[in-house]
């Protein structure tokens, strides 16, 4: 692991893994920890030999939020409306290649919404989510009420928003909240394997979909439909296809042009 303490990146080909490493606090963020996380994700988005990130949490938990204890002695995370920094770190920026949540145990308030940050989300058997943060009048404002509804639907966002209730892996799984399952202890190999598939794909073109599904969610419709053509003819003028449609007549397997 190299970087800041509270925050600590690795390599796996393609592949970084970011761990908040603050166990003692359930790996709780405070404005170290959420600036080296907003570091980590610009260094990432700007590194062309990575294509998938992986972000997760030490000694089985994901994330208990921001730092209350922090918050308690006057020394809070910035809330800035302004820039692409938000108060957990990296939850404004839009990145140009994807990001998988490995999460064990706790992923609740800001931890939730680093989560739902993310583009996919692996829980474990032990994972639970929730707007723990209701019981402590800390606002969301990492996201949370924006991008739960898009997810999960109104009606389910505006239960677990004004309940604040636990949710558990098998709930996180049937309401969309969570993509992927694997065993207690196993969230960061599943998300690795995930995250190598990816990686494996032509780029440019992941990529551009990707931003697509991304973007339509605050365009008009014909506004997206435009939006979306425009990215998939720079993916046509890249070569990218030519050489994956080359590559299927000489009975390539999916993956073989790259
Ligand atoms: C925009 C963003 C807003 C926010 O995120 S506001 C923060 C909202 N966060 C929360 O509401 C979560 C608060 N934490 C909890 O509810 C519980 O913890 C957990 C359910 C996450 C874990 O429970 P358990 O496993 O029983 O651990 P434990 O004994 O409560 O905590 C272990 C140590 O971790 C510290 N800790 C836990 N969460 C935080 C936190 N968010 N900020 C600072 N410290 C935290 C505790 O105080 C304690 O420490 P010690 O061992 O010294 O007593």
């Amino acid at each position: 692991m190299s970087g800041a303490a509270s925050v600590g990146t690795r390599r796996e080909g393609a592949v970084l893994i970011v761990t908040i490493n603050r166990p003692a606090r359930r790996n709780a963020v405070d404005r170290e920890a959420a600036q080296a996380l907003y570091d980590a994700f610009k260094a990432f988005d700007a590194d062309d030999t990575l294509s998938v990130a992986i972000l997760s949490g030490a000694e089985g938990n994901f994330c208990a939020g921001a730092d209350l204890q922090a918050v308690a002695a006057g020394k809070g995370n910035p809330v800035r409306p302004e820039g692409d920094m938000g108060p957990m770190g990296p939850t404004r920026l839009e990145l140009s290649k994807p990001v998988i949540a490995a999460i064990e145990g706790y992923a609740v308030a800001g931890g939730m919404e680093l989560a739902l940050w993310c583009d996919l989300r692996v829980v474990s058997d032990t994972a639970r989510f929730g707007i723990f943060c209701r019981r402590f009048g800390v606002p969301l404002i990492d996201g949370g009420t924006v991008r739960l509804p898009r997810l999960i639907g109104a009606s389910r966002a505006t239960d677990l928003i004004l309940t604040g209730r636990e949710v558990g892996p098998d709930e996180a799984l049937a309401i969309g909240l969570a993509n992927y399952a694997a065993p207690a202890g196993k969230a960061l190999d599943r998300a690795l394997q995930l995250a190598n598939d990816i990686a494996a794909f032509p780029q440019n073109c992941m990529r551009a979909d990707r931003l697509s599904a991304m973007r339509q969610w605050s365009l008009d419709m014909e506004t997206a439909l435009k939006a979306e053509i425009e990215g998939g003819l720079e993916v046509l003028k890249s070569g990218e296809t030519l050489q994956g449609a080359t590559a299927f007549t000489k009975g390539k397997g999916r993956h073989g042009a790259f």
